[in-house]
């Protein structure tokens, strides 16, 4: 299959499992994540988080734990649909971005995290993902991979796990993949 197959393959999956989760099984769900994370010890300094779409992992309920755990949160952040993806702090209220996913305000200060957590529609044991199928994390990663140690955990929900995913010259690896059920160190 081709990664664009997968992605709508993938995707339905992900959307017919979360809707046929009640309420406080994906509270419960989330707060699992959210104890494996911790629990790994891998976070550190500014965490770059994301807004969820959809039936992505939402890892908004965790940033609360995060925080008093001692780290910053960052979001993503464009001027413009074309725009590369840059990260802001989270502080005070979000509004509305170019692709309709909450951001932080243009006032906000501009973030390098250390630790991101990153959405995704699939994703394999070697680190492989699949996105939204424009490259914003492929790129932010390829670029600040150069300029500092970044640990890029992807957010899945276990449905998204896949044996094996094409990947092109491009994709840049997750670390680690973090779901309700396990804690994946990938195989690189
Ligand atoms: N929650 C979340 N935030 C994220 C991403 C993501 O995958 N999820 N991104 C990952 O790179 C970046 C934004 N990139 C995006 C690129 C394309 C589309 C997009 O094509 N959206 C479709 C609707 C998709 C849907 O409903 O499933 C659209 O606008 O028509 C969205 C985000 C940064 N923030
Ligand atoms: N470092 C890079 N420099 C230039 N273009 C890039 C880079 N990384 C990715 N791209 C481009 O972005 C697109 C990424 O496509 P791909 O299907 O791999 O995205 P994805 O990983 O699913 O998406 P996303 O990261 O947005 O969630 C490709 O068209 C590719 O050419």
């Amino acid at each position: 299959m081709t990664k664009n197959e997968l992605r709508t393959c993938f995707n339905k999956a992900r959307q017919d499992f979360v809707l046929s989760l009640n309420f406080s099984q994906i509270t419960v769900a989330i707060q699992n994540v959210q104890s494996r994370l911790v629990d790994a010890r891998l976070l550190s300094g500014t965490i770059g988080g994301y807004a969820a779409m959809t039936s992505e992992l939402d890892p908004a309920p965790m940033f609360g734990i995060f925080r008093d755990n001692g780290h910053s949160i960052a979001l993503p952040w464009f001027t413009d649909r074309s725009a590369d993806m840059t990260f802001k702090m989270l502080d005070g209220p979000l509004e509305r971005g170019p692709f309709g996913i909450s951001q932080p305000s243009p006032e906000n200060d501009m973030a390098e995290p250390d630790t991101i957590l990153i959405p995704l529609v699939a994703a394999d044991g070697y680190g492989n993902r699949i996105g939204q199928g424009q490259g914003h994390f492929d790129r932010y990663l390829a670029k600040s991979r150069k300029k500092r140690p970044i640990v890029a955990i992807g957010l899945a929900w276990e449905c998204q796990i896949a044996d094996q995913l094409p990947a092109d010259p491009w994709d840049q690896p997750l670390d680690f993949i973090a779901t309700p059920d396990r804690f994946i160190k990938v195989t690189s």
